[in-house]
């Protein structure tokens, strides 16, 4: 078989930067991208796309309407295509067995039964979406439990590994493209099909192929991996904290040993992102049902050090604010997980937020990306907050960060936009009231600079002594 059409059934993050780079790099194949939301549809055959990343709206406009569409007509989709990428969400349960750890996988499991419904030619039906390892077999059993009779389905794990606000880069230009499959005759052939999708772009060397187990589980590991190095730096910079020493001076030199590497040892207020607590919290899961206890507790860790750091910076703003923020104006820069998204999935900033919140303090937040109603909706949330109205009473959301300044206590930098660089903080300074202070959560301004305008700073891994301040909070206190 020839690809030549492929259904992509969830028009996400993944699934729309993923399809519009295939659609862009393969002429000659026709790229269908379909989902039950009709918002998320109309939004990608708008001018407006729904999600934020840099380069993708010109590659959508050439591509839409020639070898890429966006529908809701999943059925359609699925008996024209060749392959089927699944590339719904699987978020963690939040009911029954698993609760709060678990894939809930009721996403995928609906696409399967779809498939085996619809199809009535062969497909090779491939896994986007991140899933828990041996998610394929269900997907086997669901397809040929329900199938026509005479269609045939290989099923593939193809995880993504795309980063938000860098998708189009690293899907131009990935470390590597995984490919895992059934190791058979008719296994090797579906795996070589989409071997031949990627190599229009992709060189072999880049392509790895595995058995669909090791791929599946790949994907989980290679987030825990990333996760952790943000947890370990997160980890030292408390230590730095504590001693004098410097957490960027710690992550440079350590990161020079190649063993190491230097990538991803940023420390911060946190990893936030919809996928990094979503999949360790599964791979603990999995290791806990495996009764693999030790193997569980250690991956715990790496989650619950990162709700630790974002709790130990929230506590440092409260005491430096004189042990209360009750009444005290705050700005918040930056709402967004990460620079250059929009998406605010497990942000830090929703965390610290709520907690200041809780503590009384009025926010005037700013971020260039993340739409207003987004920001309401993430602190109004059941899981937030039991009062709504007291916090939309509480947060203003502004379009002009020197607004957002005006007459605040602080600002709190919890995302590392560019053009927080970019201010004129003495401005920023004689509008705010005295003492003034910068709590940067991203440890990326010129703190130099900031102490001479006469702002109190403060960071992530790095202590200005003048600063300190007594306690009266434990860190039992604050709760995530
Ligand atoms: N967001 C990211 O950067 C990355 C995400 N992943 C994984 O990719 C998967 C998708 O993630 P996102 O794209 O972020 O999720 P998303 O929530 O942005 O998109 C999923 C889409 O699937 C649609 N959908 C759900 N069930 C459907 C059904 N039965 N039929 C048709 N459409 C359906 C939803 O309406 C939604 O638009 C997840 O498993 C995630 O872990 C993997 C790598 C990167
Ligand atoms: O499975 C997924 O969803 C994706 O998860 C991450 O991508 P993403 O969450 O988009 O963004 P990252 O750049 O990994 O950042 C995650 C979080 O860690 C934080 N981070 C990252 C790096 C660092 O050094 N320090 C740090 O605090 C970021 O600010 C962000 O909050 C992985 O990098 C992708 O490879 C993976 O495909």
């Amino acid at each position: 078989m020839v690809i030549k059409k492929i259904c992509c059934i969830g028009a996400g993050y993944v699934g729309g930067p993923t399809c519009s780079i295939i659609a862009w790099k393969c002429p000659d194949i026709s790229v269908h991208v379909v989902d039950i939301s009709e918002t998320r549809i109309k939004q990608w055959n708008s001018p407006n796309l729904p999600i934020y990343e840099p380069q993708l709206d010109e590659v959508v406009k050439e591509c839409r309407g020639r070898n890429l569409f966006f529908s809701q007509d999943i059925e359609t989709g699925i008996n024209e295509a060749d392959l089927i990428f699944i590339s719904v969400n699987t978020p963690t349960k939040t009911f029954g067995i698993g609760k709060g750890r678990a894939a809930d996988l009721k996403y995928v499991e609906s696409c399967a039964r779809k498939i085996a419904q619809i199809a009535s030619h062969d497909k090779i039906v491939v896994e986007k979406s991140t899933v828990p390892v041996r998610a394929a077999e269900s997907i086997i059993h669901i397809l040929s439990a329900n199938k026509k009779p005479g269609v045939n389905f290989q099923v593939l794990s193809n995880p993504e590994f795309l980063a938000e606000g860098t998708a189009v880069e690293n899907l131009l230009n990935p470390d590597r493209v995984l490919i895992g499959g059934e190791q058979t005759e008719e296994g090797r052939l579906a795996v070589e099909e989409l071997v031949s999708v990627y190599s229009h772009w992709i060189t072999k060397d880049k392509i790895i192929t595995m058995n669909t187990w090791s791929s599946e589980l790949s994907k989980l590991a290679s987030n825990a991996f990333l996760a952790q190095r943000v947890s370990s730096i997160n980890a030292m910079s408390a230590l730095c904290e504590a001693t004098g020493a410097d957490v960027s001076e710690v992550a440079m030199a350590v990161g020079q040993d190649s063993r190491i590497g230097s990538k991803f040892l940023q420390a911060s207020v946190g990893f936030g992102g919809s996928c990094f607590q979503k999949d360790l919290l599964n791979l603990v899961y999995i290791a806990e049902c495996l009764n693999l206890p030790e193997v569980a507790n250690y991956w715990q860790q790496v989650t619950d050090m990162n709700v630790h750091q974002r709790t130990r910076f929230t506590k440092r703003i409260l005491e430096c604010l004189f042990n209360t923020v009750t009444d005290k104006v705050l700005t918040i820069f930056g709402f967004a997980f990460k620079k250059n998204t929009g998406d605010t999935r497990e942000s830090p900033a929703i965390y610290v937020c709520s907690h200041l919140l809780e503590e009384g303090a009025h926010l005037q937040i700013y971020d260039p990306k993340v739409v207003p109603d987004q920001i309401i909706r993430d602190l109004t949330n059941v899981n937030v907050s039991n009062d709504p109205d007291r916090i939309r009473n509480l947060i203003s959301i502004h379009s002009d960060p020197y607004e957002a300044v005006k007459g605040s206590h602080a600002i709190v930098v919890l995302t590392e936009w560019d053009e927080f660089l970019m201010y004129e903080y003495k401005d920023m300074y004689a509008s705010m009231k005295k003492p003034a202070f910068i709590f940067d959560g991203r440890k990326f301004l010129d703190h130099d600079s900031l102490i001479k305008i006469g702002f109190q700073t403060e960071t992530i891994g790095k202590r200005y002594a003048r600063n300190a301040g007594f306690s009266f909070f434990s860190l039992d206190t604050l709760k995530d």
